[in-house]
């Protein structure tokens, strides 16, 4: 599973500095950070509403447009999946509820 997010990654990476009539990763790219941010808002929002209306196949591509841009996102910022997964890592066993509540002190 990895494999395919950091070919997706790298793929990423190199796509940015490509001619962006042929490339939605340079052409959006172009457009910058705050544009980027906003697709990641959008395809978040169609994720809910898919997932709202209990649909299993939109919600499956509606995830895949939701990691596609934020991976996108991430190379704009010089963070990698590697970066989110260590974070994920670190993480492991913590309930997010014992989090929390150390959190509130
Ligand atoms: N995984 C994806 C991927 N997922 C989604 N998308 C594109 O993301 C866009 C999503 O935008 P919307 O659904 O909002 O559609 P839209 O209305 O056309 O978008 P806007 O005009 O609002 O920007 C669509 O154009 C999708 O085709 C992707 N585009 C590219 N990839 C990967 O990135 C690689 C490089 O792509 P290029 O940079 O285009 O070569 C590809 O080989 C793929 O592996």
């Amino acid at each position: 599973m990895s494999d395919i997010l950091e070919n997706l990654e790298s793929t990423i990476r190199q796509r940015r500095d490509a001619d962006p009539s042929a490339s939605y990763v340079a052409s959006l790219t172009g457009k910058g950070r705050a544009k980027m941010a906003e697709k990641l808002g959008e395809e978040a929002v169609e994720a809910v509403i898919a997932a709202v209306q209990d649909d299993k196949a939109g919600m499956t591509g509606e995830a895949a447009d939701l990691v596609f841009h934020l991976l996108v996102l991430l190379a704009d910022m010089d963070l990698s999946i590697d970066d989110v997964l260590a974070e994920l890592s670190r993480r492991e066993g913590l309930s997010g509820l014992d989090e929390k509540a150390a959190r509130k002190g």
